[in-house]
């Protein structure tokens, strides 16, 4: 569904599956860094408001989005999360570029998950324009951060009712 049909931050608090005791670790891209920055804020905040402890909270920062995969793996291999959230923000310049970057990321964030029973969350925004990536980052269209911890809450609950 498109985003202009559906705002980001809209969720369901009754079925949102509550955080307490659990460990999440967020990946961040310093690319667009004012946009990422209002993602991890969105993210944070939410995890928090369903329980989430701040301790339990593990960021860190790479270079751009084409590290977060690698900063996924080592979180998901060192500080035995619940789940890790990757953040980042690819937008359309003059060449190719976007495409590779965005493609890395996306089956990066895919092979992790088949190869770990960690799910990992794809909280990558991928914009024409600047322009859009501020309305989904805290605009008009919500904030891609919360949808993410929302999703990070809901794959651990799945994936506790199935281990
Ligand atoms: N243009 C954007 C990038 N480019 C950098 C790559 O992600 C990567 O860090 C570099 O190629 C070195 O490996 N990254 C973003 O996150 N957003 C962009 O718009
Ligand atoms: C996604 C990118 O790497 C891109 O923003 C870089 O811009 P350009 O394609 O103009 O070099």
């Amino acid at each position: 569904m498109a985003t202009e049909l559906q705002n980001l931050s809209s969720y369901d608090p009754g079925s949102t599956p509550r955080g307490e005791g659990k460990k999440i670790g967020i990946v961040v891209s310093e690319w667009n860094k004012p946009v990422t920055g209002n993602l991890l804020n969105g993210a944070i905040q939410t995890l928090l408001k369903f329980g989430v402890q701040q301790n339990d909270i593990v960021v860190e920062y790479v270079p751009g989005s084409f590290e977060l995969t690698y900063g996924a793996k080592k979180l998901i291999e060192k500080i035995d999360p619940d789940s890790v959230i990757v953040i980042g923000c690819v937008i359309q310049g003059e060449t190719p570029h976007f495409t590779f970057v965005c493609n890395s990321v996306t089956q990066g964030i895919t092979e992790l998950n088949i190869l770990h029973n960690i799910p990992v969350i794809f909280g990558l925004l991928t914009t024409n324009t600047l322009e859009q990536a501020k309305a989904r980052s805290g605009g008009r269209h919500g904030n891609k951060g919360d949808e993410a911890a929302i999703t990070a809450l809901k794959m651990i609950a799945l994936n506790e009712k199935y281990k």
